[in-house]
This record gives structure tokens, C-alpha cells and sequence, in this order.
């Protein structure tokens, strides 16, 4: 048993028992106590993913609507006037591109969604009709939802098959139009089946869900791979364990394996959500049998503390959100769960010296999140057994990690401030298919700024984030009484609620989702073009998690913030932390006006 003592600044997160005390955090005076490693890291995961990576076979990607470059020419409308010629013109790339105040018309972006407009027919506004029925005569059209391109390059060379998955569930897969692995995908799956802890970092919508996922079917449950005889593990009752910080991404992740399990079987995951019927999930919990359980920190360590939840057998422990779920908030629950979760209670008395770190059994724990700052790190060694970093194209043990020195942002090589240092977890998790810009204006003019934001970049599916909830109402009153569709998502609204809201929004029968910080991490929307910063958010790790709603699986996104004269330096102080181009500009006469960052400083 190792102890270590340290420094501590900030984002402490303590878990205390009688018998065991971390703290982990980020510079922070931590304690930590630990095993011995077992041995040291096992070659076999990086060479797992080096041969994956290695390999050339050719992608399946039709199922998942990707068009190839060819598809796209043949599909693309014919332009049919001059107007539309200068529609397709192409938005600045470099410095270079940008001529002082130049006014562009948006091509990129959103636009390159309302290009693919042959596929989904969006009806032109304002085109004149000769014969209008009036409004209560029409049969309610039909969403018409559309599809944004995915970029090709997200996905790996190596197939389902290449990465060992079973049979069975590579056929779930594909029936599910799931043909290739992402890159993640292809670099996790060999690590978790050779039962490494792993922390899982990639870039927001680049599909870490079921990078933890599949290796966790692939051993548990009807889909798992068959074992020879006389090797087969012999387990019941509850086999993995998901915790995710929001009832929204909770379920987002149940649903995701109710998609692969299949109908017949999906009763056996359970959700264990929060703000939910408790009795009803203890009744499923008896009832159904599940092997695997999904849910928010508070709901399952209450459902385990009252005793309804037995979770000592369990093989793994996914944290996703991770950072987020080691924040103070959450850490009482927190501490129960890792407690208890595949450690089988011992009486021996060396587990009683040695305290519950003793008593691990092959729990194999899962840390995931786009951002993974260096606490996330220590907790992870803490915790695992030889554990491993794991990103899209490289399998590093964590033993190898160092405590990171701030790094100074490009274009200010003096600056000793720490203000200026970049945000490398940030940084990371930022997907490279984003446009950023931003654009000032007096607080009472933010909604009128956001409706013509939204027009000049003709975004269909629009997240709108503000730091409270109680001004949601207004922004969405507001857009309503100037003709456009518009709901609100906070924690304040009921379970139902919240869900009817988002299947709604989903559905396309709003055009934007006015929420807070809830919907910042780990929600889902593919079709969703442009994210809006209507209130800034409060660090870079927060700008990225929100931006990250939006170019989810390498398709196309833009994320504009709103802000006053006063806040500008804040965004100038975000690029650099985020080391991206985020480009002043103004919108007018339904165009998008990019300006050079020197006519503003
Ligand atoms: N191999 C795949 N083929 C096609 N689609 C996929 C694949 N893997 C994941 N997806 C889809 O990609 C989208 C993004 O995946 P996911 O939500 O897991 O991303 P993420 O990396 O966890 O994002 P975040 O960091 O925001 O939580 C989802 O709609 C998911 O269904």
C-alpha cells in the first residue's frame, strides 16, 4: 500500500470513509491510497490497436448516409439563378481569405446542410405560391428532417469483425446500419476485451458511448462472444454499471444499448435515473433481471443503499462524463459507487488492515469524457489496475502521464499569465469539423441578434444555451412572437417533461432548444447545425462541451456566442485558451459579416 501526499488548489472532490480518504483534483493537496501494481503494462493493447489501425480494409458506409464525394455531385441541386450561385460561394479559410469587413455569404457550415436540401426539401421562405390554401386547410406537412453530411474520415480502416466483436452482436450492429467503427471505437475495443481500466478521451459526438459499449456486450448478455467450454464465467445478476451525470444522457445511453440489444431483450438494461418513479425501477430491478444498469449518481447509490441494487459481482464500472461526475457535487454518491461496485464484501481480516481498496475484485473500471483533465488521470491510477489512456489513435498507460506545465497560447510567447495558458483538455475535445464566431451586441438585442443569426445562416436545428434557467421563458417567448418555433429544456421541468421535450425537438417540430447547462454534456442531436452561446460560458471546458452539441460525428457545425461590447476580450481570451479561430462577425441583411480579429482589438 503506497500513500501520497500533495498540493491542492482546486476542484477537490473527497471521498472519505472510516477506512479510506481520496482527494483528487487538480493541483490539489491529495491523498491517495493505493495497491502495488500488479505488473506493468501490458504491450498486447497497443499492439491490439496498432494492427487495427494498421489494417486497410475498405468502409461500409452507406447505411450510415454517407455520401461519397461522387453521390454529392450527382445529388447536389442545379443551381437555378444567379442567387444561387452566390449561395455556393466559399467561406475564408485563412487569414488571407478575409478582406477588411468583407461580406460573406455563408457557404460552410449550416449552409453545406442547406446544400444537401436536395435530399430533405426545404421549402424556400418567402417563394410565391399561385394558389395558397389558407393555413387551417392543410394537411400538416411532414417533418422533413434533414441529413448532414458525415465526414468519412472519422471512421477507422478496421471493421466490426477486425476488432473481435462476436458474431451476433456485429449482426445487431449491422441491422442497425452500424458497419464501421470510429476511430475511438477501433482503439477502445481491443483495450476493454483484454480487460485493461481505461480512460477514454476523445472528442465530443465521435461515438465514446459505444466505444465502451460493444467490448461490454461483447462479454456480457445474449449478444457475448461464446466461450470455450469449461471457460465459461459463471456470474449472475447485475454486470456492468453506467453513471452518467444528467437524467437526459442517462437515458440517451439506455436507449443505445436497448438499439443493440434488440427488442426481445431490452429489458435487460435498466435505467436508474433520477426524478423517475424509485419504486418502479426496484420493481423492474427484481422483476426484469437485468445485467446491466444506467443511471444518475444519486438514484443508484440510493437504490443500492437501501439494498435493492446488488452490484458485487459486477465486471465493470463506467464513469462517463467522468470529470463532471468527480466534481464535489457528486461526491458522496460517488463514493458509495466505487465502494461498492464489483468489490465483494470480505470478512478476512487483511481486507480490515488494508481498507476497501483491498478488497478489489476484476471490476475492470471505465473512465470516459471528452475532457480529461489531469485529475481525472490520478484518479484513474488510483483506481485501476495498470490502467490506460485511450484516444483515437493511441493507447499510452497512464503511469507515463505527467502532470502537464501550462502551456502559453500561439501568438503570445511572453505571457507568463496563467489566464493565457491553453486549455489542452479543452483543446482535445473541440471536433475539427466546427466553425466558431462571435458576435457583440446590447444585452436587450441578444434574442433579435440570435433570430438573425439563425436566418443568415439558415441553421434548421439550433441549441441555445444561457447560464439560468429563469430567462429560458422569456428567449423563448420572444422567438415565438417573431414567428419562430422555439421550446425550453432546464432541470426545473419534470422528468416527462424534459424527455417530451426533447423527443419533440428531435422530431424537428421546434427549430431551437432554449436551455442551460444540463443539455451541455453528452446530448445527442445529430441533425443539430448551430450551437448559440446566448450567455458565455465560464471556462473553455464548458465553451467545448457546449460547442460539442453541435458537428457531432464529423458532419458539419457552427457555434456563434452572443455576448456584450464589455465581454469581447473573453472570447479573444477563449481562442487562445482553445487554440481555435474564433472569428468576430455581425449579421445583416440576412448575411453573415466576418470581420478581421484586428478590427476589433
Ligand atoms: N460506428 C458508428 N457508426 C455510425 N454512427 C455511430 C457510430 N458510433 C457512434 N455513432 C453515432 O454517433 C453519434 C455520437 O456518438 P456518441 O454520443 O457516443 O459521441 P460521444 O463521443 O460520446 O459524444 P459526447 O462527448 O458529446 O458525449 C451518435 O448518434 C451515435 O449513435
Amino acid at each position: 500500500m503506497r500513500l501520497i501526499m500533495g498540493q491542492v488548489h482546486r476542484n477537490v472532490l473527497a471521498l472519505a470513509s472510516s477506512r479510506s480518504c481520496f482527494v483528487i483534483g487538480d493541483h490539489l493537496p491529495f491523498r491517495m491510497l493505493s495497491l502495488p501494481r500488479a505488473s506493468g503494462f501490458h504491450q498486447t493493447a497497443w499492439r491490439g490497436s496498432q494492427t487495427v489501425e494498421d489494417s486497410g480494409s475498405t468502409l461500409t458506409l452507406a447505411s450510415l448516409e454517407v455520401q461519397s464525394k461522387a453521390d454529392y455531385v450527382k445529388k447536389e441541386r442545379v443551381p437555378q439563378s444567379k442567387a444561387d450561385y452566390v449561395k455556393k460561394e466559399r467561406v475564408p479559410q485563412s487569414k488571407a481569405d478575409y478582406v477588411k469587413k468583407e461580406r460573406v455569404q455563408r457557404t460552410g457550415g449550416p449552409k453545406a446542410s442547406s446544400r444537401d436540401s436536395a435530399f430533405s426539401v426545404k421549402p424556400k421562405k418567402g417563394s410565391t405560391l399561385s394558389l395558397k390554401p389558407a393555413k387551417s386547410a392543410l394537411p400538416k406537412p411532414p417533418v422533413v428532417k434533414k441529413k448532414l453530411k458525415i465526414d468519412e474520415a472519422l471512421f477507422s480502416a478496421s471493421s466490426f469483425e477486425e476488432l473481435g466483436l462476436p458474431p451476433l452482436l456485429i449482426d445487431r450492429l449491422n441491422k442497425e446500419g452500424l458497419t464501421s467503427p470510429t476511430e475511438v471505437q477501433s482503439a477502445s475495443i481491443p483495450v476493454i476485451s483484454q480487460r485493461h481500466d481505461a480512460v477514454i478521451q476523445s472528442y465530443t459526438g465521435s461515438g465514446k458511448t459505444l466505444a465502451y459499449l460493444l467490448p461490454i456486450l461483447s462479454e456480457i448478455g445474449p449478444l457475448k462472444r461464446a466461450r470455450e467450454q469449461g471457460n465459461s464465467e459463471k456470474r449472475s445478476g447485475i454486470e456492468a454499471v453506467v453513471v452518467a451525470p444528467s437524467r437526459e444522457l442517462g437515458m440517451q445511453i439506455v436507449r443505445e444499448v436497448e438499439k443493440i440489444l434488440g427488442p426481445d431483450d431490452k429489458r435487460l438494461v435498466q435505467q436508474l435515473v433520477g426524478g423517475a418513479n424509485r419504486s418502479r425501477q426496484e420493481e423492474a430491478l427484481k422483476k426484469n433481471k437485468p445485467i446491466i444498469v444506467v443511471g444518475t449518481p444519486g438514484r443508484i447509490s440510493e437504490i443500492s443503499a437501501a439494498g435493492k441494487l446488488q452490484t458485487h459481482n459486477c465486471r465493470f464500472l463506467v464513469l462517463d462524463e467522468v470529470d463532471q461526475l468527480l466534481s464535489f457535487n457528486y461526491r458522496e454518491d460517488m463514493h458509495r459507487i466505487l465502494e461498492h461496485v464489483g468489490r465483494k464484501p470480505s470478512t478476512s481480516s487483511s481486507s480490515h488492515i488494508l481498507g476497501p481498496l483491498a478488497r478489489r475484485s476484476d471490476r475492470q473500471t471505465i473512465l470516459v469524457s471528452a475532457t480529461v483533465p489531469f485529475s481525472v488521470i490520478r484518479a484513474a491510477r488510483s483506481w485501476g489496475h495498470d490502467p490506460v489512456l485511450v484516444r483515437a489513435k493511441s493507447v499510452v498507460p497512464l503511469d507515463s502521464i505527467t502532470v502537464p506545465r501550462p502551456m502559453l497560447s500561439q501568438g503570445d510567447p511572453n505571457s507568463d499569465s496563467p489566464t493565457m495558458s491553453v486549455n489542452q483538455a479543452a483543446v482535445d475535445s473541440l471536433p475539427p469539423s466546427l466553425e466558431h464566431y462571435y458576435c457583440t451586441t446590447k444585452a436587450h438585442h441578444k434574442v433579435d441578434t440570435l433570430r438573425r443569426c439563425i436566418h443568415a445562416l439558415e441553421a434548421e436545428t439550433v441549441i441555445a444555451f444561457m447560464n439560468n434557467t429563469k430567462p429560458l421563458k422569456d428567449v423563448v417567448f420572444k422567438l415565438e412572437a417573431r414567428g419562430m418555433k422555439a421550446i425550453e429544456l432546464h432541470g426545473d421541468l419534470g422528468k416527462l417533461a424534459r424527455s417530451t421535450v426533447l423527443k419533440k425537438f428531435k422530431a424537428g417540430e421546434f427549430r431551437v432548444l432554449v436551455t442551460n447547462e444540463l443539455s451541455a454534456r453528452g446530448l445527442d442531436i445529430p441533425e443539430c447545425d448551430l450551437v448559440i452561446n446566448l450567455d458565455l460560458p465560464t471556462d473553455s471546458t464548458h465553451y467545448a462541451h457546449r460547442a460539442g452539441r453541435t458537428g457531432r460525428l464529423g458532419r458539419k457545425g457552427t457555434v456563434v456566442s452572443i455576448c456584450e461590447e464589455s465581454e469581447a476580450f473573453i472570447m479573444r481570451k477563449m481562442r487562445k485558451q482553445l487554440g481555435v479561430a474564433i472569428k468576430p462577425c455581425e449579421f445583416t441583411e440576412g448575411q453573415i459579416t466576418v470581420h478581421k480579429e484586428e478590427d476589433v482589438e
